[in-house]
C-alpha cells in the first residue's frame, strides 16, 4: 500500500483515487463529501504498524466521522470503538461491532445509554465523575450487572493544541482531577455494580508531539502504582486519541512514534503487561474525505474579495468554530498570475462566520470547483441544518467506483416530522 496522497491531479484534474473530482459533482452535485476507501486504510495500516504485534485495541473515535460505511470500513479491519452516546452506541451495533471492543466515553451519560452499553456488553465505561460513576452502580445493579469502569482522569497536562479542543487541563470539563481518582476509586471498589477494570485519559485534539502524552503517561503510572498498593489492579491503560493531522505544515506524530516511547515507559515500570487502547478519530479519518463545492459568485471589492461558495458552516463548521484552516484545492486548476486575486471562501448562510477560508489566492470563475482538503473528520458529523440548508451528500470512493453512502438530504425531510398547532 503506498503512502501518496489519494486526492491528486491527474490530466488537470483533482481526483480521488481513480475517479476523477469533476465527474463526481456532475453526478451528484455539491456540496459532496468524498472520501477514499483506500485512504482509510492507510491511516489504519499506521496504527497497526505502530501496535508492531504489541497488546494494543485501537478504539476508532467515531465522532470524527460515523458514517456506517466509515465504520464497518474500520470493523473490518479489526478496529474497535469509542462511542460517546446511545447514537453511535446505535450505529456501532448497527455495523456488526463487537462490543466487548466499544469503550463508552463521555461525561453526561444519561441512564438509558448506560441501561443500552450494559444491555449489549461493552469492553468499558470511561467514568467521568463520582456522581456519573454513582448512578453507573445503580443502573447496573438494577439489571444485576456489574458495569466494567475507567476513571477518565484529567492529568492536568497542556497538550498544546488549539484552546477548544484541549481537554486535559484541570480547567476543561472532562475526568475526575488525578488529586481525587485514587479515593475514587477506592469509592468504586466497594459498589456492588461496578468492576474496575483500567483507567482512562484523553488530552486533546490535533497533538502533533509524544511529550505531551508521556507527562499524562507519567501520571498515570504514579496512579496505577498507588491503586496496586491498595490492592486495586486494572487490566488496561487507555490513553484517548487526539493524534494531528497535516493540514497545513503540520508534522504528525506517527503512532510508531508514540507506541514505542509508550511501552518503553510501560516496560521500565513493569507494567507492559497491561492492555494499552488508544481512540483515535481525526488520524484515522481526516486526511480521507474532501468536501467539494461550487463557485456561485464572486465579489470583488477594495476592501476583500468574496469567493461565494454552496457549501457553508452547516456543512463544515471547523472554520467558523476554531478558526480551523483547511487547504482549498481547486478541482481544475486555471493558471496563475502575480495580480491573481486573494479571496475568502464564504458560504451562503447569514453570518458573518460563515467562511471555509480565508485570504487564500485563487484563479477562479464562477461555477469552479473548489476541494475543501483534510475534511474527513469533524466534517459531516458536525454539520447542521441551520438556515434549513439540507445536509450534504456522502459518498466513498474505492478505486475506479464511486459509492453513495448517504444520498443528500431532500428539502421535505428538513420538517417532515414537525407539526403546527390548530387554527
Ligand atoms: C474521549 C475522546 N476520545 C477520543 C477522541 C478522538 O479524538 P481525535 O479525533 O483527536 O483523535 C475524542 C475527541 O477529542 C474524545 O473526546
Ligand atoms: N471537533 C473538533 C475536535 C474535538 C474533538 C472531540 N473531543 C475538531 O474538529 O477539531
Amino acid at each position: 500500500m503506498t503512502t501518496s496522497s489519494p486526492f491528486a491531479l491527474h490530466q488537470g484534474v483533482l481526483h480521488a483515487e481513480q475517479v476523477s473530482l469533476a465527474k463526481l459533482a456532475r453526478q451528484h452535485g455539491t456540496p459532496l463529501y468524498v472520501y477514499s476507501r483506500h485512504a482509510l486504510r492507510q491511516a489504519w495500516q499506521s496504527f497497526q504498524d505502530g501496535a508492531a504485534g504489541r497488546d494494543v485495541l485501537v478504539c476508532y473515535g467515531m465522532k470524527a466521522n460515523s458514517n456506517l460505511a466509515v465504520l464497518n470500513e474500520f470493523r473490518q479491519l479489526g478496529a474497535g470503538f469509542d462511542i460517546v452516546s446511545g447514537g453511535e452506541l446505535a450505529r456501532a451495533l448497527a455495523v456488526g461491532a463487537d462490543p466487548a471492543r466499544i469503550v463508552f466515553s463521555g461525561v453526561g451519560k444519561q441512564v438509558w445509554e448506560m441501561q443500552a452499553a450494559l444491555e449489549a456488553g461493552v469492553k468499558c465505561f470511561n467514568v467521568e465523575s463520582e456522581d456519573e460513576l454513582r448512578r453507573l452502580d445503580e443502573v447496573a445493579q438494577g439489571m444485576g450487572r456489574q458495569a466494567p469502569v475507567s476513571l477518565r482522569v484529567n492529568p492536568d497536562v497542556d497538550a498544546h493544541t488549539h484552546p477548544y479542543i484541549s481537554t486535559g487541563l484541570k480547567e476543561n470539563k472532562f475526568g475526575v482531577a488525578i488529586e481525587d481518582a485514587l479515593r475514587i476509586y477506592q469509592h468504586a471498589a466497594t459498589m456492588d455494580g461496578i468492576r474496575i477494570v483500567g483507567v482512562d485519559c484523553h488530552i486533546g485534539s490535533q497533538i502533533t508531539e509524544a511529550a505531551p502524552y508521556m507527562d499524562a503517561l507519567g501520571k498515570l503510572i504514579d496512579l496505577i502504582k498507588a491503586l496496586a498498593d491498595h490492592g486495586i489492579v486494572l487490566h488496561h491503560l487507555d490513553l484517548g486519541g487526539g493524534l494531528g493531522i497535516r493540514y497545513t505544515d503540520e508534522t504528525p506524530l506517527a503512532p510508531r512514534i508514540l507506541l514505542d516511547q509508550v511501552f518503553q515507559t510501560l516496560e521500565k515500570h513493569a507494567l507492559a503487561n497491561l492492555q494499552l487502547i488508544l481512540e483515535p478519530g481525526r488520524s484515522l479519518t481526516g486526511n480521507a474525505g474532501v468536501l467539494l463545492t461550487t463557485v456561485q459568485y464572486l465579489k470583488h471589492s477594495d476592501a476583500r474579495n468574496f469567493a461565494i461558495v454552496d457549501a457553508a458552516m452547516n456543512d463544515l463548521l471547523r472554520p467558523t468554530l476554531y478558526e480551523a484552516w483547511h487547504n482549498v484545492q481547486p478541482v481544475q486548476p486555471r493558471p496563475m498570475q502575480d495580480d491573481t486575486p486573494r479571496y475568502d471562501v464564504v458560504g451562503p448562510v447569514c453570518e458573518s462566520g460563515d467562511w471555509l477560508a480565508r485570504d487564500r489566492q485563487l484563479a477562479l470563475e464562477q461555477g469552479d470547483l473548489l476541494a475543501i482538503m483534510s475534511a474527513g473528520a469533524y466534517g459531516f458529523t458536525m454539520s447542521s441544518h441551520y438556515n434549513s440548508r439540507p445536509r450534504a451528500a456522502e459518498v466513498m470512493v474505492d478505486g475506479d467506483r464511486a459509492h453513495v453512502v448517504r444520498p443528500r438530504e431532500n428539502i421535505q425531510a428538513l420538517f417532515a416530522s414537525e407539526a403546527m398547532l390548530p387554527d
